[in-house]
């Protein structure tokens, strides 16, 4: 039978490393670069010293008629784009134009890996790991480094670290789940049954390595220090960059462009777990029940913020979601098999775990950002970097204004949409999965994050130390928890 997907190799993906990059992506060991490859050797210290923008002004424009491998070009990429953020980004003021030593090869090297001409995930976790041990796994945290960091904190490492462990640990779900098509297209029910199976296991897995998050990644760190370099040039009107960024390439022509910023929204794997599933996602604030009009001709797009994320994937990445887009039959063989039990439930399954991570997800994110932000607003943490102006909560535009103006409430509703369609599909409602009122808990315990700290009231009723070391509490535990300290203090004035 012919195979129904190209194989992974067709798009430059492997079974065992998935989108990251196959083999490590070394230094450029041509003279010829060597001049772009000192600058990254000393990007922390030209940051912190400020001197940065004005060893790149000085730099020649380099030709890139001497990349010949694909991992040449990668590497090329991100010295290019990690010069891009900190020439941006560093100092008070963030830098408006950027100079032709970057525009004028990345230019090119932008379009030979069809990436936009900016920092995205894929130079920053897809090829910027490097294996302490070649033959050890990748999804193992103590055996990955990182080729470059803004920062050289432990906290950034980490960050990126954690990304690369979950691509690694998700690869092998590629073929698996290009196996469950086939065999969907054949009416082999327990064999895609076997994939679901092992699917829902590996997120489970993923949700357990993005768990770890904690372990080494300070929010303070990651939300003062290491976001800023992450940012882009959309919606920074209020950072100082009003028309985006001014790619200088020595003509007379101002040619803005605005970008967002490194995203892990631009992770290919968690979208091909959506694609795969057949999960939907609508604009933000579209419900499900809303109907679009039989139209004739073809339908007016209903993309997304998660969609305009594959514009920042390489373009072999993006056509390999296009291509299973097109081909998946999962959603469609489980749902004319609603009798097959352990079908069903295998598919269910898978559907609850992509929820729990999307749940532990925004669990962080409430940490790292809603948080942090809030405490910057009430100036508890001072913030001296441009990147930093209140109005960056997310690097997207709608996101960033609607973020800041109501204390986080537009980032989390997108997330949080993003989540509850993640079960629109399921098959048995009610068998396994949440249920709204549940999600909606869930939700409510999301704000009632109370702090960071040493905090240990662990035996609190209902109020639960959170995996992320937060105090949480429902509000029956909040109450509660008031009414003891009124007891307690009413019973010690009275004794007194
Ligand atoms: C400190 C860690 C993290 C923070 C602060 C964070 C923050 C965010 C934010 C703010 C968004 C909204 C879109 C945007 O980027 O502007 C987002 C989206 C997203 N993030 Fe993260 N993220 C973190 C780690 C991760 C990791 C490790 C993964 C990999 C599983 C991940 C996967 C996603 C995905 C898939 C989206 C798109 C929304 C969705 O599909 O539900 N994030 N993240």
């Amino acid at each position: 039978m012919a195979q129904l997907v190209p194989p992974l190799s067709a798009y430059g993906l492997s079974k065992d490393c998935g989108f990251l990059s196959s083999l490590p992506v070394p230094a450029l060991a041509d003279p010829y670069y060597a001049e772009w490859e000192n600058i990254l050797a000393r990007l922390q210290p030209l940051l912190q010293s400020g001197g940065l923008r004005a060893v790149i002004d000085d730099l020649p424009i380099l030709s890139t008629s001497q990349l010949q491998t694909e991992l040449q070009w990668r590497r090329a990429y991100l010295l290019l784009v990690s010069m891009l953020q900190g020439y941006v980004w560093s100092g008070a003021e963030p830098s408006e134009r950027i100079p032709p030593p970057i525009t004028i090869p990345l230019k090119q090297v932008s379009e030979h890996l069809e990436l936009p001409p900016m920092a995205t995930y894929a130079g920053f976790c897809l090829w910027n790991y490097v294996p302490h041990c070649q033959t050890e796994s990748l999804s193992d945290l103590s055996n990955l480094g990182c080729a470059v960091t803004f920062t050289g904190t432990v906290d950034e490492h980490w960050f990126y670290k954690i990304s690369m462990a979950i691509e690694a640990y998700g690869a092998p779900s590629l073929q698996s789940m290009l196996e469950a098509i086939e065999a969907a297209h054949v009416g082999d029910s327990q064999v895609v049954a076997d994939h679901l199976n092992q699917l829902a296991g590996t997120i489970d897995g993923i949700i357990a390595i993005l768990h770890r998050i904690y372990e080494s990644c300070d929010p303070r760190v990651f939300y003062h220090q290491v976001r800023p370099y992450l940012a882009g040039s959309k919606g920074m009107e209020n950072s100082g960059l009003p028309n985006g960024v001014w790619y200088d390439d020595g003509s007379s022509n101002r040619d803005y462009r605005q970008y967002a910023g490194i995203s892990n929204a631009q992770s290919s794997l968690i979208q091909f777990f959506d694609i795969v599933l057949g999960i939907e996602h609508r604009p933000t604030g579209v419900s499900s029940t809303i109907s679009i009009p039989e139209a004739k001709g073809p339908q007016p797009p209903r993309h997304n913020f998660i969609h305009e994320m594959r514009k920042y994937m390489p373009g072999p990445h993006r056509r390999f979601l296009e291509d299973v887009g097109k081909t998946t039959n999962i959603r469609s063989f489980v749902e004319s098999r609603r009798s097959d039990h352990a079908l069903c439930k295998a598919y269910d399954s898978c559907l609850e775990m992509l929820c729990k991570l999307r749940d532990k997800h925004l669990q962080v994110v409430s940490r790292y950002i809603i948080i942090e932000s809030r405490k910057s607003i009430t100036n508890e943490n001072p913030v001296g970097n441009a990147a930093l102006s209140p109005a960056l909560i997310d690097p997207d535009t709608e996101l960033s204004k609607d973020a800041i103006g109501t204390g986080g409430t537009s980032l989390m509703p997108f997330l949080k949409q993003a989540r509850n369609e993640t079960t629109e599909p399921v098959i048995h409602p009610g068998r396994r999965l949440l249920d709204k009122s549940q999600k909606h808990a869930e939700d409510s315990q999301i704000q009632y994050h109370f702090g960071v700290g040493s905090w240990n009231h662990h035996s609190i009723t209902s109020g639960s130390k959170d995996s992320d070391g937060l105090i949480t509490f429902t509000p029956r535990a909040a109450f509660l928890f008031a009414v003891g300290i009124f007891v307690a203090v009413s019973a010690a004035i009275f004794s007194s």
